[in-house]
């Protein structure tokens, strides 16, 4: 697989590292107006830093346009005279529907909307995928690279704005969460280094018994909660304090300010 990144800030990055650990192309195109972040990534085997977006695209079948919404048209509008039919043009940036790449390259170029999160770069993400009618036959390809970066759910685009606030955003959200865990932590008497290790261990081993266990969160919060114990205590006060209310009024905030930005 031929694949170029136009764009390579901390999303764009991120999935080029996710591609290089995992040597997951024959090509790897890394292109942005400055490369200095990403020059690095030269050294690697088949990997080409640059800041021509047309030949990165001409070099390659698959390409991913890691831009803010600002940006992209105008690549699109460069770099449309090389793209072909073999092309397949996919973008992550949030906000930016089809419909829009469509009005630019046309409803018969393959588009797909990718949305990952910046866990790609270890090959962690969780990568919501959404293609158009010309694209449909793609979605497969599109879905074993992304399956080598983490897991993939394929939705309908209605969906994406909400993906990517759960997904994508949700990274900052739980990383909030294991911020605040490690300052109880250091309030209880743990130094710092300490307390991120308790935060973090304990935060993979909960996500870790969901996935494996395929369990009901509140079925294994029963297995933690003695009658009259300290947990209860905890949760319940957490949640006089409105913890559950807090995180879904933060993310229907975040999908109220997607949608703003949402252009057709
Ligand atoms: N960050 C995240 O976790 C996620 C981001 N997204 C989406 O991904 C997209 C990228 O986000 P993010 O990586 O955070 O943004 P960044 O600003 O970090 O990266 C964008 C990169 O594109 C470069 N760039 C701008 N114009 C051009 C151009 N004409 N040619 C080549 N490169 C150019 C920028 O350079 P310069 O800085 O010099 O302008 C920058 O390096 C956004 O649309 C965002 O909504 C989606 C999911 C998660
Ligand atoms: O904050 C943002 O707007 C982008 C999209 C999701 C993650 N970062």
């Amino acid at each position: 697989m031929k694949i170029a990144i136009i764009g390579t800030g901390n999303l764009g990055s991120s999935i080029a590292k996710g591609l290089i650990s995992n040597k997951s192309f024959t090509s790897l195109y890394l292109s942005d107006k400055n490369t200095a972040a990403v020059k690095v990534f030269n050294e690697e085997d088949y990997v080409t830093v640059t800041s021509d977006n047309v030949l990165a695209v001409e070099k390659s079948d698959i390409v991913i346009f890691a831009l803010q919404p600002r940006h992209i048209d105008k690549v699109l509008e460069l770099v449309k005279p090389k793209l072909t039919d073999n092309h397949v043009v996919m973008s992550v940036a949030a906000g930016v529907e089809i419909s829009r790449i469509e009005r630019i390259l046309g409803s018969d170029t393959n588009i797909i909307r990718v949305m990952p999160n910046t866990a790609i770069s270890i090959g962690k993400s969780m990568t919501c995928i959404a293609a158009n009618s010309k694209a449909q036959d793609k979605v497969e390809m599109a879905e074993t690279i992304f399956n080598q970066l983490g897991t993939t759910l394929i939705i309908p685009e209605e969906l994406i704005q909400a993906a990517t606030v759960i997904c994508a955003s949700g990274i900052a959200f739980w990383m909030r969460l294991v911020r605040a865990t490690t300052q109880g932590a250091i309030q209880l008497g743990f130094e710092a280094e300490q307390a991120h290790e308790l935060a973090t261990q304990t935060c993979y081993g909960a996500a870790s018994l969901l996935i494996e266990s395929g369990r009901h969160p509140e079925q294994e919060i029963d297995r933690v909660t003695t009658p009259s114990g300290c947990t209860i205590e905890g949760l319940n006060a957490m949640e006089h304090q409105g913890l559950s209310s807090a995180l879904i009024q933060g993310i229907v905030a975040s999908f109220e300010k997607i949608n703003q930005l949402k252009t057709t």
